[in-house]
């Protein structure tokens, strides 16, 4: 069973799952976004500060598949100051494409403290066609509230950080988002493996990995299908890809949710005790400090 598209509150629909060019080399850029459309990828995620743009237009050019068929996903990053027309204007071209799916603001900091004015100017570019979807990246729940209080066009996603690590203190943002119609898109889902490996989430993703014969990163990403988001992941690896795509088949019980989510709020909890920890030793190691110094002078 494949991934179901996800619809939008413009009337729009979104393919469940992206690929993602964030940190892809230039010089394998092409190639690597190449495969992930040549092993089903309909949906690619990128941004102006990738910096990878021209390569990725290179892919979707080489693919012959027409402009209908593929979805993009593309950002304001606010790279040079340029604002979101600009950067917009750029993008289509370093794309090679007459529209883009979907634009997203990157980070609420981008808009310096005028979230309502640099959110009339996304307005603005899906009123030229150009752009047929707005969205948002990294909001939180003020921000969105801010942005709300005036807009005339709601976005459409808010793309967030996903992961089990994070799910205890963003449950909120997701329950908002969900009361707005605002689909959440899921990223660095993977972090459990890639930067937290040996963390209390290990356990719950592996036994259910087992038990469905399936990949603990599958596990993962059918995790945050669970949630209601949308995937945006990557790899360089052709097997990993294919792995991601049959995550549309993988349906976790609600058990197997909970499980994640508790053994997340673990690790959560540790995460925050653990920066505290650090805080307070960097206290007491500077109080050390100057008392030495004081007590060196007197
Ligand atoms: N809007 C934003 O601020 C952000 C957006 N993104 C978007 O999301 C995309 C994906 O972001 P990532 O953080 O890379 O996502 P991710 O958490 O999905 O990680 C992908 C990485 O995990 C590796 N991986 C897969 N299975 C693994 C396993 N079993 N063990 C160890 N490693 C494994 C893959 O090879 C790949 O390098 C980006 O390319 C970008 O498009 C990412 C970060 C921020
Ligand atoms: O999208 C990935 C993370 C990232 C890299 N550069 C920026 C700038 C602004 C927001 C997010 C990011």
């Amino acid at each position: 069973m494949p991934f179901k598209d996800i619809l939008l509150n413009d009337g729009r629909k979104i393919p469940a799952i992206g690929f993602g060019s964030w940190k892809i080399p230039k010089d394998v850029c092409a190639g690597q976004v190449g495969q992930a459309i040549d092993v089903g990828f309909d949906h690619l995620d990128t941004a102006q500060v990738y910096r990878n743009d021209e390569e990725v237009g290179q892919a979707l050019k080489e693919s012959g598949l027409s402009r209908k068929d593929i979805w993009i996903t593309t950002k304001w990053s606010g790279v040079d100051d340029k604002d979101p027309k600009t950067s917009c204007e750029e993008s289509l071209k370093k794309l090679g494409i007459e529209y883009i799916d979907l634009y997203l603001i990157h980070h609420p900091r981008l808009c310096k403290g005028d979230i309502e004015g640099t959110w009339k100017k996304m307005e603005e570019l899906k009123k030229s066609g150009f752009v047929k979807s707005i969205g948002v990246s990294n909001f939180t729940k003020e921000d969105l509230q801010e942005l709300l209080s005036s807009a005339s066009i709601k976005p459409v996603v808010n793309q967030i950080l996903l992961h089990p690590y994070v799910i205890k203190s963003t449950t909120p943002l997701l329950q908002y988002m969900s009361s707005q119609h605002i689909v959440p898109e899921g990223y660095s889902t993977l972090i459990p493996l890639t930067s937290k490996p040996g963390g209390p989430v290990d356990k719950p993703v592996e036994k259910i990995a087992k038990r469905l014969n399936v990949k603990p990163e599958q596990v993962l990403l059918a995790w945050s299908k669970a949630k209601d988001a949308v995937i945006v992941t990557t790899s360089s690896r052709k097997e990993r890809l294919e792995g991601y795509l049959d995550v549309g088949d993988i349906v976790l019980t609600k058990d197997d949710v909970k499980a994640i989510d508790d053994a997340g709020a673990k690790g959560e909890l540790w995460e925050g005790r653990k920066q505290r920890l650090a805080v307070g030793a960097k206290y007491v190691a500077a109080a050390g400090l100057l008392g030495y110094l004081l007590y060196t002078r007197l």
